[in-house]
């Protein structure tokens, strides 16, 4: 068993992207990758202490569908125990309301179910209205914006891996 699993939804590709270079930093022996697409139930989000949980927000302010067709089932588990990361996909200029609010909903849901939050994130370098991802003023996950600044997404993926390492202990 690896020691992370990292779950995400991807309909464009790029938080699939984003995934596999969070793997290939962490290593392949550290997170092993499950796309949403290919989850059939939630329980397998069930064998990891240690999660990665990953949406992009698209329709303005929902989840990805992969996970939208799954969300309802998270109420079934219990995520006290675990540590949860989070990250996201979004576009700032084009929702600044609703920027990367898929991750918030995920981890409002799965911090009521128990789980502990790691990895959250500054706001600053950003520019948007509003997001259901910030919490006491930070990001409750890594924020990442392929659409409108790209040439960030490396260091910033890169920081928060180093992040979450320690926080992590791995
Ligand atoms: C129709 C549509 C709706 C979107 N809605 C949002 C949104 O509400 N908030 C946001 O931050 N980004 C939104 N986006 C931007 C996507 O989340 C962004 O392009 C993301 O990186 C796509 O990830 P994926 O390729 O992994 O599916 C939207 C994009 C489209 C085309």
């Amino acid at each position: 068993m690896s020691k992370i699993g990292l779950f995400f939804g991807s309909t464009t590709g790029k938080t699939e992207a984003i995934a596999e270079m969070i793997q290939e930093m962490l290593g392949e022996d550290v997170v092993t990758l499950h796309n949403m697409a290919d989850v059939e139930d939630v329980s397998e989000l069930d064998a990891y202490e240690n999660l990665i949980v990953a949406s992009p927000t698209w329709n303005i302010g929902d989840l990805q569908d992969d996970w939208e067709a799954l969300y309802d089932d998270l109420d079934n588990l219990d995520f006290s125990g675990k540590t949860v990361a989070y990250f996201g996909t979004g576009d700032q200029i084009g929702y600044s309301e609703n920027f990367m609010d898929a991750v918030g909903i995920l981890e409002e849901k799965i911090s009521e179910k128990g789980g502990k939050t790691i990895g959250c994130w500054s706001v600053e370098g950003y520019d948007f209205e509003e997001s259901k991802a910030l919490k006491n003023g930070k990001f409750v996950g890594l924020a990442i914006d392929d659409d409108n600044q790209s040439e960030l997404t490396e260091e910033r993926v890169s920081a928060w891996v180093s992040q979450i390492k320690s926080e992590f202990g791995v």
